[in-house]
């Protein structure tokens, strides 16, 4: 009996229905991918369902907090940077979502317009002081005010905006941080697949252009001179 044929396997071979082996992969690829879209947690809304491009133009605009009235409104004066996807325990994520979608905007450009009362520090002793509406608890802004590589850019949630055009997500950071918040790690490949998916490189920290910053901030406080190339 001769060995079984690619042709066995797909009877419908005579039609230009699958051509070559690569298309069949591609195929697999693809009912995989849409399989681990149907299964998979949500990692964000902005993210599940493909990534929507911003506007590079994007003047700014205003986050609202989610309170059904007396919202915290905060104007941003232009749009945000190195919006990333994190993992971390730290940031805040839409009930249901694994990541949060974070970036980050010079704190000239950011001043709150209403509310401000409401707001209040979640953990006074982090890095970032994210400033929360002590109502619907979304974070409005973190604040830097330490010595530290960021300091002078403030990190906001731009999905809390009404207008559309924000930078999109450029990475995912922290990425490995979702085990320690209960995901079980069996599944992270299916999470740096879906990012890879949609464009996104994943990094268990931050993105290496920003990780080389913070370096470079901690080498030049500890006095350390940068030998030539
Ligand atoms: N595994 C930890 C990581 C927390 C962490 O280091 N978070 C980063 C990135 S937050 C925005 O990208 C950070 O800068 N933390 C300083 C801070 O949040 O104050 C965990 O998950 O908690
Ligand atoms: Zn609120
Ligand atoms: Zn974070």
């Amino acid at each position: 009996m001769r060995g079984m044929q690619l042709s066995d396997w797909m009877p419908c071979t005579s039609q230009h229905l699958y051509n070559t082996p690569l298309e069949i992969a591609q195929l697999c690829i693809q009912v995989q991918t849409n399989l681990l879209t149907f299964t998979m947690a949500s990692i964000h809304p902005l993210v599940d369902n493909g990534v929507t491009k911003g506007d590079p133009n994007f003047p700014g605009g205003s986050l609202q907090c989610r309170c059904p009235s007396n919202q915290v409104v905060v104007a941003l004066k232009s749009n945000i940077a190195h919006n990333h996807a994190c993992g971390c325990s730290k940031c805040w994520k839409p009930a249901g979502a694994l990541f949060s979608i974070v970036g980050v905007i010079p704190r000239d450009n950011l001043s709150v317009e209403a509310n401000a009362s409401k707001l209040k520090i979640v953990d006074p002793s982090a890095v970032i002081q994210r400033h929360a509406c002590s109502d619907c608890g979304v974070h409005m802004y973190g604040r830097i005010e330490q010595a530290h590589p960021f300091h002078g850019l403030d990190f906001v949630h731009a999905e809390l905006s009404k207008q559309k055009g924000w930078q999109e997500p450029q990475f995912a950071g922290f990425v490995s941080s979702i085990i320690e918040q209960g995901y079980n790690p069996e599944g992270m490949d299916a999470i740096r697949s879906k990012f890879k998916a949609n464009g996104l490189d994943t990094y268990d920290a931050l993105s290496p252009p920003l990780m080389d910053l913070i370096a470079t901030f901690t080498a030049k406080k500890a006095g350390v001179k940068f030998a030539n190339l």
